[in-house]
């Protein structure tokens, strides 16, 4: 079978699941600024050293939120929902596994995580700061310590 023009969003539709059919997906999909890329329920993400600011707009978050995985595009706020979602469900915590070697990006997706998980846990001000201003303070002090470790 011939390789979808775009690449393909999920690595496990690939016809050959190997290191050069896995690489060649993800700089084609790079090359369309398409950085988030599935493998079964696995996000891979690729630095793109530039602000992709419409991948995290509000309107981004309205679209992920309650949908179902693997609907809509890869991206970090799906797997930040389905998360978020299976905790409620299962009235457990949950955990998020962000892995990958220095520089690659695990900061600013953590971010990312932590910006969509305020946004989903709502609006509801205390002490004249909403659930959102408060998240957002604690994370560079909790993600500086989880890089000391
Ligand atoms: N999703 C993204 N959008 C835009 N820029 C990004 C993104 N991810 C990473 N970057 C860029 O790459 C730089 C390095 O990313 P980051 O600090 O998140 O890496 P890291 O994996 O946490 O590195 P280290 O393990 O060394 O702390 C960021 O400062 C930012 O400029």
């Amino acid at each position: 079978m011939e390789a979808a023009a775009g690449g393909v969003d999920d690595m496990t539709k690939l016809s050959y699941l190997h290191e050069p059919g896995v690489l060649q997906n993800l700089a084609t999909r790079y090359e369309l600024n398409e950085i988030y890329t599935y493998t079964g329920n696995i996000l891979i993400a690729v630095n793109p050293f530039q602000r992709l600011q419409h991948l995290y707009d509000s309107h981004m978050m309205q679209q992920y939120k309650g949908a179902p995985f693997g609907e809509l595009s890869p991206h970090v706020f799906a797997v930040a929902d389905v998360a978020y979602r299976a905790m409620i469900h299962e009235g457990r915590s949950n955990s998020i596994l962000v892995s990958g070697e220095s520089g690659a990006g695990k900061t600013e997706t953590t971010k990312m995580l932590m910006q969509y998980l305020a946004y989903l846990g709502g609006r509801a001000a205390t002490e004249g700061r909403t659930v959102e201003q408060q998240v957002l303070e604690v994370r560079q002090p909790v993600l500086s310590h989880a890089r000391q470790l």
